[in-house]
């Protein structure tokens, strides 16, 4: 349904306007691309990718950036309108929030080092939001591997392959202590660090993130490459230095199909890439609006005439 060339007549250079806006942030914050993508990720998983994600608390709107793995975490708002305004500037009323999302996260990856590809496109604005949707369908980095890949089954990403090749979007960007210091001090309870956490990886990450100290502070996905994307991450995993739970489980859940797929990617970069502009497209494709559903938003905060 959606497709390559959606915007070959009406807004020929919309790419190259998302990319150059990225460039531009990246040059005062080298996280943002990682922030973006994220955007993506989370928008898709909540009613599909429909721009949802963006839209802020009015009348009618309860915000997804308020739903919990959201708040105080998904970041770069700001730089979403700033592309948006690019874009109304060249082609007015044509291109949604939704296709800048997942604009943005090829130029974004493809910024970093990772692959580029051509993104699908066509997708159309939705008119409400899902606070709700987004707490229930979002992965928490403390859940199981099981319940990570229930979670990307329900959003139909059945293929084990989605999961492993997506998390390494984990190749850059930050995260917070409060995500992953249970992992530090007192695994489920066991008064002890996570067993499967690196022993110095762990007096690192302790230095990081104090047992009394701010559960905001941020420090890097990967402690490797922190900003290119690359397949350290999965080779971070293979010596124990995944950084949240649910990117370690992955790798040491006792007889998971997707410790060989690990293996894989860390042995071989250009077949991590292959899989994830494949999971990136099929995220992408996850229930568009199309055709008369949904809108065109002028403002990516708002739905329109609101
Ligand atoms: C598999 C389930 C996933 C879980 C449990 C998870 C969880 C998290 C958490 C807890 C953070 C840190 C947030 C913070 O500290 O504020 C994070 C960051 C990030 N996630 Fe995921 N994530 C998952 C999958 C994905 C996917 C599929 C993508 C994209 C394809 C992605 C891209 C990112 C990026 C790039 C960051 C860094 C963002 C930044 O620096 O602003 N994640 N994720
Ligand atoms: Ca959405
Ligand atoms: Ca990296």
């Amino acid at each position: 349904q959606l497709n390559t060339t959606f915007y070959s007549n009406t807004c020929p250079n919309v790419s190259s306007i998302v990319r150059t806006v990225i460039q531009q942030a990246l040059q005062s914050d080298p996280r943002i691309g990682a922030s973006l993508i994220r955007l993506h990720f989370h928008d898709c998983f909540v009613q599909g990718c429909d721009g949802s994600i963006l839209l802020d608390n009015s009348g009618t709107i309860q915000s997804e950036k308020d739903a919990a793995p959201n708040t105080n975490s998904t970041r770069g708002f700001d730089v979403v309108d700033n592309i948006k305004t690019a874009v109304e500037n060249s082609c007015p009323d044509v291109v949604s929030c939704a296709d800048i999302l997942a604009l943005s996260a090829e130029s974004s990856v493809s910024l970093a080092g990772g692959p580029s590809w051509n993104v699908l496109l066509g997708r159309r604005d939705s008119t409400t939001a899902n606070q709700a949707g987004a707490n229930a369908s979002i992965p928490s980095p403390f859940e199981s591997l099981n319940n990570l890949t229930a979670k990307f089954s329900a959003v139909g990403l059945n293929n084990i392959t989605d999961l492993v090749a997506l998390s390494g979007a984990h190749t850059f960007g930050r995260a917070q202590c409060r995500l992953f210091s249970n992992r530090l001090y007192n695994f489920s309870g066991t008064g002890n660090p996570d067993p499967t956490l690196n022993t110095t990886y762990l007096v690192t990450l302790r230095q990081i993130c104090p047992q009394n100290g701010s559960g905001f502070v941020v420090t890097n996905l990967d402690p490797t490459t922190p900003n290119t994307f690359d397949n350290t991450y999965f080779s971070n995993l293979q010596t124990n230095r995944g950084l949240l739970q649910s990117d370690q489980e992955l790798f040491s859940t006792t007889g998971a199909p997707t410790i060989s797929i690990v293996n894989q990617f860390s042995s071989n970069q250009s077949a991590f890439f292959q899989s994830f502009v494949q999971s990136m497209i099929n995220m992408g494709n996850i229930s568009p609006l199309t055709g008369s559903n949904g809108q065109i938003r002028s403002n990516c905060r708002r739905v329109n005439g609101s």
